[in-house]
């Protein structure tokens, strides 16, 4: 596309084929001046917004829409002009005078660019005189006559209305057939050309023409130039004839062709005689009435308007408008290969051979049983007339058939479009083509419907298909009636023989749906409408006031955010050849759980009879029955189930402490054999419970629900793990099994060699706590030095190193301090901390520290019972002592109690505090 130039002669450049910013004035009361002129389009652009109000300055805001302006009044829906204004202005301000307005043209989505094109959105670019003045800048008066000239060029001597050929470029679509050798009737400027050919039909239709020559159409009559210059071209090339002076030779040489049958590039200019002097009386009187109707009802009285001096000239100009109008698209929709079920008084044609009225008489019943062409390539115009098309080589046969098919098109694309399942009617009615069943299809689409009628073998087949290649197709030849009777017996096609109906780009059909609710779909877009009245005695046209409501509209619907990112996963379904039917493939995560169970099951078995009894003697609160009886039961969802079961109300809202508390307290109120207790009354007394633990503090744990985010970065962590195994030992003890469960919430990193007893699992504080006490710690005391008393395998302690302390760990259990070490060497800090087996009691006085950690052993399931734990009496060894031995090496005492526990408990007038 070209973009208009614009030169300091001030005369536009006439090329409309694409919008332009800079569209000055002139161009825009130019704008009229060139093309066919909408049937409907009474109301010329400038009119228009001369009428609204609209300064010539303002026009230029307008001029985006310009191109937009000659929409055939069929394709126009809609025409809106919005004054905008802002909430602050005042009420009642002029918005007109403000300068926000937007003139908006709602056209049928269908609409295509190629059709705008054909239908004169497009100029012609005309090589500016060296003389050219500012004389150019013509009135609209003037204007108005130099289109109506325009469209008299047929009747000027070609001398004085031609102007110089060279100085009219072709339009690229032409140049570009021209260039590839193929036939320019299916080019763009190509198809002008033929109307060269069509003068004298065109003068006899057209005699009330007046006959105007003027400078200007100098910029305005070209067409009929280009084509007589193309055609003489082609005529060079490719007969090698050289008619370029003589263009009487040319229309001899028609004659001869269809004389002999050898009709090319005419066959088209025929055809639309023939169509034109068929149809042209009862378009031009039907439009006539409707527009009539529309202005004024009383002019309809008047019979011939072409003979009435008031209305000769409106007469005219209705013709001219309407002549080109169904030219245009006659040439557009046969060119397309559009045709449409003929029925009724079709003109036949046969290699050229136009037939009488008689014979097209006779031939109605052939093409009655026209019969659908099943194939892509199908050409909808070789099922009329024997065209063996070939893409190039029979691309004028294929012409032929356009004539004869032209009689089946209906050129009123909006009825074309509507009436898609509407039947043919009778031909005969002098509005016989709006009458016409005018949906686009191939011919063989009217035989289709006929033979859906028949039966339903033939409703499936689409009455509607794109006929991308009109010429293309050898799929049939008939004869001299040149009916296609193929496929005439019914037999249904192979699938990929049948026609497929290819969508035409711009179509929109599903999603437009004229049913709509306006108001909603107003609302949709975050308007509301106010209630329509008729605008200024404009036909078509209401006002309403629009208001807008949300502003923000396009971001909070899906489908107006054009922002939003449409997450998809991608998943891969794989079908196995061999149908697995019935068979569910399970994931891997359920595999595990399933192998995990089957590994809890097994020696759960055998102590099931230890954990009743220890059950019984452990806790006689119903939290810990139910917390144990969740215990002797193997199924996963029972041991899930424990999680918010031991989550009771009571501790939500708890502070950190407090939590920690509970956790601490619930451990030690696990099941812890009889046996046991009574063997080291001291050695266990914290036995943890999954879950719980504030949201905050959560650890990614195997076998909790985690939220969605999360997800990946906790299978980057197991990828990077390598899973072990369940080791026996665990496995051999299902109430370890559940802390096995929940190895990396005590620690994240246990798959590097995290290693734990048996009380190690119930008593370690569970890494998110130990690294918020660690944290408390370090912000609390600036010292450097930390002695952990009692360390157990190492969970304080290495959060402690993690935090900058250093540590002196203790536990009189050397298993833990071998543990303590191994585990501190996992995360890297174990030279951090100073491990010492031995008796805290016996050991604090010689100790040196900045702080002492106390997490002693609180004594058994016991505490939780207790209303108040009794530090000195519960915890083993005593706890005051305990504390008072701290103190001798520091104040800085952190003491981790159960949450029952009583601070403010005394002992020979002592206090924690
Ligand atoms: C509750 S656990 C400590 C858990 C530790 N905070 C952790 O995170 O792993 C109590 C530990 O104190 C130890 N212990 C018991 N009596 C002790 C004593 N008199 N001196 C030192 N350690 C003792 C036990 O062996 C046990 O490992």
């Amino acid at each position: 596309m070209r973009r208009r130039e614009k030169k300091n002669t001030g005369r536009p450049r006439e090329d409309f084929s694409e919008p332009s910013t800079s569209l000055s004035e002139a161009r825009l009361s130019g704008c009229n001046a060139h093309g066919p002129t909408s049937a409907g389009s009474a109301l010329s652009w400038s009119s228009f917004l001369r009428r609204e109000g609209v300064s010539r300055q303002k026009k230029k805001a307008l001029c985006e829409a310009a191109m937009l302006r000659e929409v055939p009044q069929s394709l126009l829906v809609a025409k809106m002009l919005l004054f905008l204004r802002n909430d602050e202005e005042e009420e009642g301000k002029d918005s007109e005078k403000s300068g926000h307005s937007i003139l908006c043209f709602c056209s049928r989505a269908f609409v295509e660019d190629r059709k705008l094109y054909k239908l004169g959105l497009k100029g012609f670019y005309v090589k500016e005189e060296e003389n050219s003045t500012g004389e150019d800048q013509v009135s609209e008066d003037e204007e108005k006559e130099q289109k109506h000239d325009i469209f008299n060029t047929a009747d000027l001597p070609s001398d004085s209305r031609v102007p110089e050929v060279e100085d009219i470029e072709l339009d690229s679509e032409t140049e570009l057939m021209k260039s590839m050798g193929l036939p320019l009737q299916f080019g763009g400027a190509a198809v002008h050309k033929t109307i060269m050919r069509s003068g004298n039909t065109y003068k006899r239709n057209n005699k009330v023409m007046k006959k105007k020559k003027k400078k200007k159409n100098m910029l305005q009559k070209d067409i009929l130039e280009i084509m007589k210059d193309t055609l003489e071209e082609d005529h060079e090339t490719e007969d090698s004839h050289s008619l370029a002076d003589d263009p009487s030779l040319i229309n001899k040489e028609v004659d001869e062709q269809c004389e002999n049958g050898e009709v090319k590039l005419d066959g088209m200019n025929e055809k639309w005689e023939i169509y034109w002097g068929e149809y042209g009386e009862g378009l031009l009187w039907k439009s006539w009435q409707e527009k009539q109707e529309d202005v004024d009802s009383e002019l309809l009285s008047i019979s011939e308007p072409w003979d009435n001096p008031e209305m000769k000239e409106k007469w005219q100009q209705h013709y001219n408008e309407l002549y080109w109008y169904y030219w245009e698209q006659f040439q557009y929709w046969a060119n397309q290969g559009w045709t449409v079920d003929v029925a009724h008084s079709s003109p036949k044609i046969n290699k050229g051979n136009l037939e009488t009225k008689e014979e097209k008489t006779q031939n109605i019943e052939i093409d009655d049983e026209y019969r659908e062409v099943p194939d892509s390539n199908f050409c909808p115009l070789a099922s009329v007339a024997s065209c063996e098309c070939n893409p190039i080589k029979n691309d004028n046969q294929c012409n032929i058939d356009i004539l004869t098919e032209i009689n089946k098109i209906n050129l009123n694309s909006e009825e074309a479009e509507d009436s898609k399942s509407e039947t043919m009617v009778d031909s005969n009615d002098s509005q016989g083509l709006y009458l016409t069943n005018m949906e686009r299809h191939c011919p063989c689409d009217s035989s289709q419907s006929k033979k859906s009628d028949e039966g339903p073998k033939e409703e499936n087949t689409t009455s509607e298909y794109g006929c991308s290649n009109p010429a293309a197709s050898q799929v049939h030849s008939t004869g001299g009636g040149g009916s296609s009777h193929n496929n005439s017996d019914g037999d249904e096609q192979p699938p990929e023989q049948k026609p497929v109906r290819l969508k035409r780009s711009h179509e929109l059909d599903a999603e437009e749906d004229a049913q709509a609710d306006p108001d909603e779909v107003f609302g949709f877009l975050g308007l509301k409408r106010g209630t329509g009245q008729r605008y200024r005695e404009i036909p078509g046209f209401s006002e309403r006031r629009v208001t807008h409501l949300n502003r923000n509209m396009k971001f909070k619907s899906k489908l107006l955010d054009m922002r939003r990112t449409i997450k998809t996963k991608n998943k891969h379904i794989f079908f196995t050849e061999e149908p697995e039917v019935g068979v569910f493939k399970t994931s891997e995560t359920l595999n595990k759980v399933e192998r995990f169970l089957k590994q809890v099951n097994e020696p759960q078995e055998e102590t099931s009879q230890d954990k009743t009894v220890h059950a019984s003697t452990s806790s006689d609160s119903e939290e810990q029955e139910n917390s144990v009886c969740s215990q002797n039961n193997p199924d996963v969802q029972n041991y899930e189930l424990v999680l918010p079961d031991s989550n009771s109300s009571r501790h939500k809202g708890n502070s950190i402490e407090e939590e920690k508390l509970i956790i601490a307290a619930r451990d030690c109120n696990s099941e812890v054999p009889v046996e046991e207790v009574e063997k080291e009354p001291c050695s266990l007394g914290r036995e943890l419970l999954p879950l719980d633990i504030p949201d905050y503090l959560q650890m990614k744990t195997e076998g909790e629900v985690k939220p969605m985010k999360k997800k990946k970065n906790r299978k980057n962590k197991k990828e990077n793990r390598s899973v072990p195994s369940l080791p026996p030992e665990i496995a051999a003890d299902p109430e370890l099994a559940k802390y096995w469960a929940q190895r990396y919430r005590l620690f994240s990193r246990f798959d590097e060699g995290i290693h734990l007893d048996r009380e190690g699992w119930f008593s370690v504080t569970p890494e998110k706590i130990a690294e918020h006490i660690a944290d408390r710690v370090r912000q609390s005391f600036k010292s450097d030095i930390i002695v952990d008393a009692f360390c157990g395998v190492g969970g304080n302690s290495i959060q402690f190193a993690l935090a900058g302390k250093r540590v002196i760990a203790i536990d009189i259990d050397p298993v833990k301090i071998r543990l303590a070490h191994n585990n501190a060497e996992v995360y890297g800090v174990a030279d951090q901390i100073e491990f010492i087996c031995g008796d805290f009691m016996k050991l604090a006085s010689s100790l040196k520290g900045d702080i002492v950690f106390l997490s002693p052993p609180w004594g058994g399931p016991e505490y939780t019972t207790a209303e108040v734990f009794d530090v000195q009496t519960m915890i083993c060894p005593d706890g005051f002592e305990v504390f008072k031995l701290s103190q001798k090496i520091t104040n800085n005492i952190v003491y981790f109690l159960p949450r029952n526990a009583d601070i403010d408990q005394k002992q020979h007038g002592l206090s924690m505090h």
